[in-house]
């Protein structure tokens, strides 16, 4: 594992990458704000002919939100380059799946504007609070819908028991596809003092509730969402390397596909934490150890004038 701070460092990547892939929360932006300087470092590597991805597990906005957003905070905002889960899972659905009934979804708006884009049939979105009590008649207030034959988990502030007796019934039937985006239990919003808790507890109530495991993660480091950018985008990932924040996601996911990896420590993941990685005798964790940290993308910024 080596430290990317020096200027050396960073030359030497940019000669030996063409692609730079960059996971967005906790690299670019902790909710609103962006990572200070991230953005003039990933302006420069545009500049100088780099192909530049965005992949997000982040399934709370769909590929023109996010156009929307990168351009806001001042990035490169190709809709092309951007991967998001709301809508890797949408394309998971149509292309893959070839999914003809119902989808069952506990998620958020945008993910019903990606499946709209493709023209999957959905419900879900918002708050369903029908059955509050163990009273079986409160319980079969949660109608159930005959045609659902999937049911898609991601962001979704609304969860809830009612939700969760749907989802659970659904995927009793072993035919019913269970598909999530991510894994990742907090989201990494900057200065808040709160935790907050991200797509990944969601995804393990309805693992929990319907005693199944997902049958495909739309979201890193499921292979889906390599898949889905090598489908459009050309990478040779000997000159391609993923930055990101967490090491469970973005780390493994770079390694899984054979890029280099970077990790920075303004979002999920500390250095103590990838020092606990170090010192584990658990050969499994070996994924998850970077080529290369950094404390912050933006300490970057010095070397691209
Ligand atoms: C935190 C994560 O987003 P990413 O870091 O992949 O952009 C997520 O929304 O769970
Ligand atoms: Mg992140």
């Amino acid at each position: 594992m080596n430290d990317a701070s020096s200027e050396d460092v960073f030359q030497n990547l940019i000669s030996s990458n063409d692609t730079f892939l960059f996971d967005c929360d906790g690299v670019l932006w902790k909710g609103a704000k962006a990572v200070p300087g991230a953005a003039a470092v990933v302006n420069f590597l545009e500049n100088l002919g780099k192909q530049v991805i965005f992949v997000t597990n982040n399934s709370t906005k769909s590929r023109d939100k996010y156009v929307d957003k990168l351009s806001s905070l001042g990035y490169p905002s190709d809709k092309e380059k951007i991967f998001g889960t709301a809508y890797t899972s949408a394309l998971y659905l149509k292309h893959i799946a070839k999914i003809d009934g119902k989808v069952y979804l506990i998620g958020n708006e945008s993910m019903g504007e990606e499946l709209d884009n493709v023209g999957i049939k959905h419900f879900g979105i918002g708050p369903d609070n029908v059955a509050t009590s163990l009273d079986y008649d409160d319980i079969k207030r949660c109608k159930l819908d005959e045609d659902v034959n999937a049911v898609l988990v991601g962001f979704d502030g609304h969860i809830s028991f009612s939700k969760l007796v749907r989802a659970g019934s659904y995927l009793r039937n072993p035919n019913c596809l269970f598909l999530a985006t991510n894994s990742d239990a907090r989201l990494p919003l900057g200065d808040c003092k709160h935790v907050v808790p991200g797509t990944g507890v969601m995804v393990a109530s309805v693992c929990t509730v319907a005693a199944r495991e997902p049958d495909v993660w739309c979201g890193k480091p499921g292979k889906f969402m390599f898949e889905c950018i090598q489908k459009t985008i050309d990478i040779n990932p000997d000159r391609a390397i993923m930055i990101g924040d967490n090491t469970k996601t973005d780390i493994v996911f770079g390694k899984q596909n054979s890029l280099k990896t970077l990790l920075v420590f303004s979002g999920v993941s500390s250095r103590d934490s990838v020092n606990s990685i170090l010192e584990s005798s658990d050969p499994a964790l070996k994924e998850q150890v970077p080529d290369y940290v950094l404390p912050s993308l933006g300490d970057w910024a010095e070397f691209c004038s």
